[in-house]
């Protein structure tokens, strides 16, 4: 059997845990036991974290915290009222699947967890949905779900001012769980709305709306879903007439797409239509295999990209971004070991199409851009395993990523654009969080290496009119 214990220092954290361990530890047990196959060994982060809020309920007794985390939480918005058609499935699923993790048999057993009824349940259910953030490592991967009555009163904007994120603070000892905080994206006048974002704004409006309706009961009116300047990034074509400029995508409302800058009209409307079909159908399926089969989810995104590029799409619109971005990841995980340069370059390609297209829908500082410039840093400044034989200038300047010193360069100026980015992101006060640490460290590193490779440089230069001079 696997276990894991608490750090003799965080005793404190195994005593408060305790209580609620109990009960954990036995509904962990039945539900892998009633588990049909071992994926589902282990219920959902949401069912985990609803099951706790209920044996927090539960918990009877003189301890004034419990009472009142119990009370902020009932005071956190509901929608049973109102729920959207579109969102019964998932309460109904979310209720099941808890009353079965908490062993309860009838709707008299509610009560226990100060219940009295399904509608209750439904509330229960309805305010974790609202109000649940998910939990991230340093480097944004989702990894559980947190309520805090506190953060969620934080109204939403898909052009917000502020993020939620987990940086492991300086002063916290790196054994310490790293805590929520929010940090302004940009200053924020006295009485302004401090605004987050709840979803992904990488996402076109009509998907933004729609996800924001089902889980979050509301249309949103932000400026960027208000917007009927220019074409927005996340749903653009590039000029038929390769101008410079963009147009909107076609979409199932509007085939008829012009040039911003030159005016020339998007003939393939039906063919992009199609492709990004395609691309939308492929990236949820490759998204689903990512895990379980990730040579599959690689060969979707590698056919698929130069489908949806060569139908216009820009790099910042969807699905194309997101089958950037998705196929980025799986090249890093099956980077070779030992590595080569093809494997390495084909990374870096995708980390700096995956930046270009995040830099055109996400602000300055938004954490996603830091972490995306400190990967395509990291891998710029990864030793070249067979660094390509110098070419003329001219000819190096076309070809992408560069070897040698000039990659070097390039590595040293994305890291640098990524502190500065991560700073904004995850604060200031928390050194731009654990990977603004880590490129502070990569920018020193790579500040002795170039100044050694420049010093050898001077060496040479100033040996050779010597050797020159030699018989
Ligand atoms: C996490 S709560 C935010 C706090 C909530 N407004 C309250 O008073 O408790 C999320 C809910 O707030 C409302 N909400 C958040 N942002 C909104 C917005 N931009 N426009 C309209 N309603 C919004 C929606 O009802 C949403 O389900």
């Amino acid at each position: 059997m696997k276990s894991v214990s608490y750090d003799s220092h965080l005793k404190v954290c195994q005593n408060k845990d305790w209580a609620i361990h109990k009960r954990e530890c036995t509904a962990l047990q039945e539900w892998a036991k009633a588990a049909p196959s071992p994926e589902l060994f282990v219920p959902s982060d949401a069912v985990r974290c609803l099951g706790r809020l209920m044996w927090s309920r539960q918990k009877k007794g003189p301890d004034s915290t419990w009472r009142l985390k119990t009370r902020e939480i009932d005071a956190m918005q509901s929608h049973r009222a109102s729920l959207q058609e579109s969102s019964f499935e998932l309460h109904t699923h979310l209720s099941h699947a808890l009353v079965r993790y908490l062993g309860i048999g009838s709707s008299e057993e509610l009560v226990q967890f100060g219940s009295s009824s399904p509608r209750d349940l439904v509330d229960i259910i309805s305010r974790f949905v609202t109000n649940t953030f998910s939990i991230t490592t340093p480097t944004l991967t989702p990894i559980g779900a947190s309520v805090s009555p506190t953060i969620a009163l934080i109204n939403h904007s898909c052009e917000p001012n502020a993020v939620v994120v987990f940086p492991r603070a300086s002063e916290t000892p790196s054994t310490h769980e790293p805590l929520m905080q929010v940090i302004a994206l940009r200053n924020i006048e006295p009485e302004e709305e401090i605004l987050t974002s709840y979803i992904d704004t990488t996402l076109p409006k009509a998907l933004r709306q729609s996800s924001l309706k089902e889980t979050y009961n509301f249309e949103c009116s932000c400026p960027l879903c208000a917007s009927m300047v220019g074409p927005d990034p996340r749903e653009s074509v590039f000029c038929p007439k390769t101008c410079g400029g963009t147009c909107p995508a076609p979409t199932d409302e509007s085939d008829v797409c012009r040039c911003v800058k030159c005016g020339a009209v998007v003939k393939n409307a039906d063919a992009i239509l199609d492709a990004v079909g395609v691309g939308q159908e492929g990236l949820d399926k490759a998204t689903a295999l990512q895990f379980k089969d990730p040579v599959k989810a690689k060969q979707l995104t590698t056919n698929l990209i130069p489908i949806l590029t060569s139908s216009g799409l820009t790099p910042s619109s969807h699905p194309l971004l997101g089958l950037i971005r998705l196929h980025q990841s799986l090249l890093v995980e099956s980077l070779p070991s030992p590595i080569t340069q093809e494997a390495l370059d084909d990374a870096i390609r995708a980390a700096t199409r995956s930046n270009t297209g995040l830099a055109a829908v996400l602000q300055y500082g938004h954490p996603v851009r830091g972490i995306a410039l400190a990967e395509l840093g990291k891998l710029l400044a990864v030793d070249e395993p067979t660094p390509r034989e110098s070419a003329t200038p001219a000819e190096a300047a076309l070809l992408y990523p560069p070897s040698g010193p000039s990659r070097l360069k390039l590595a040293y100026q994305t890291l640098v654009r990524a502190r500065n980015e991560l700073l904004v992101g995850f604060g200031t006060v928390n050194e731009g969080g654990q990977v603004g640490k880590d490129v502070r460290e990569n920018i020193v590193a790579l500040e002795k290496e170039i100044g050694v490779w420049k010093q050898g440089v001077k060496n040479v230069l100033e040996d050779t009119p010597k050797l020159a001079r030699k018989p």
